[in-house]
């Protein structure tokens, strides 16, 4: 690294391509019991964590100041498998401060960034790598893994003072759940939305 010429130093992290992973931080970890009841299959959801509680996804907070003028990033991962015929996914959440998107860029794997406004108003974009999502302002986002195999990878950037709003998301659920269909992945109706 250069020599500093500044108070400020620049954060540098390495992040693996392949894995998503830093050796400089910790992750977030989110195994299946701290999200059972999310899932459209709740017994199927609780029976799993009996057998194996597993990682479902995890991700970094790299401690970005929560400031408008800051940009808080890192990497998502979110692990192959299914809850019944429901794929992995991240809980999801609205920001905070509604007004702010967030930018992702799939490094590995295949899968969709669903999206939902106050609204009720849903769009889902198809994750692959090399491929950047871009989550316009006032939509709830969740990253959805539909490999059975390969995880889900990318790098997220989101204004430092957006904030994470879990509630609406835990009690309403998004309008749609992405399935497992003749082997492939398809967008229906959740029936418990409360929309
Ligand atoms: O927050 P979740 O919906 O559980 O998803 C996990 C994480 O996904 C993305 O990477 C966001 O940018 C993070 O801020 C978020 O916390
Ligand atoms: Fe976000």
């Amino acid at each position: 690294m250069m020599t500093p010429t500044t108070t400020v130093p620049a954060t540098v992290t390495a992040f693996d391509l392949v894995s998503g992973l830093s050796a400089q931080r910790p992750t977030l970890r989110r195994r299946l019991s701290a999200m059972a009841a999310m899932y459209a299959d709740v017994e199927a959801a609780r029976a799993q964590v009996e057998r194996d509680d597993v990682l479902v996804y995890e991700f970094y907070d790299m401690g970005v100041p929560e400031t408008s003028g800051d940009v808080a990033y890192g990497t998502s991962i979110t692990y192959p498998g299914k809850v019944g015929d429901e794929y992995h996914m991240t809980k999801g959440h609205f920001h905070s401060v509604l007004d702010t998107g967030e930018i992702y860029f799939c490094l590995r794997g295949t899968g969709y960034m669903l999206m939902e406004n106050p609204e009720g108003d849903w769009q889902a974009a198809e994750f692959g790598p090399g491929q950047a999502v871009y989550v316009p302002r006032r939509y709830a986002h969740r990253s959805i893994n539909t490999s059975a195999t390969e995880p889900l990878v990318t790098f997220f950037a989101f204004p430092g003072h957006a904030g994470h709003d879990y509630g609406t998301i835990e009690t309403r659920g998004f309008r749609k759940l992405c399935v497992e269909r003749d082997g492939e992945p398809v967008f229906v109706d959740n029936p418990k939305w409360a929309g």
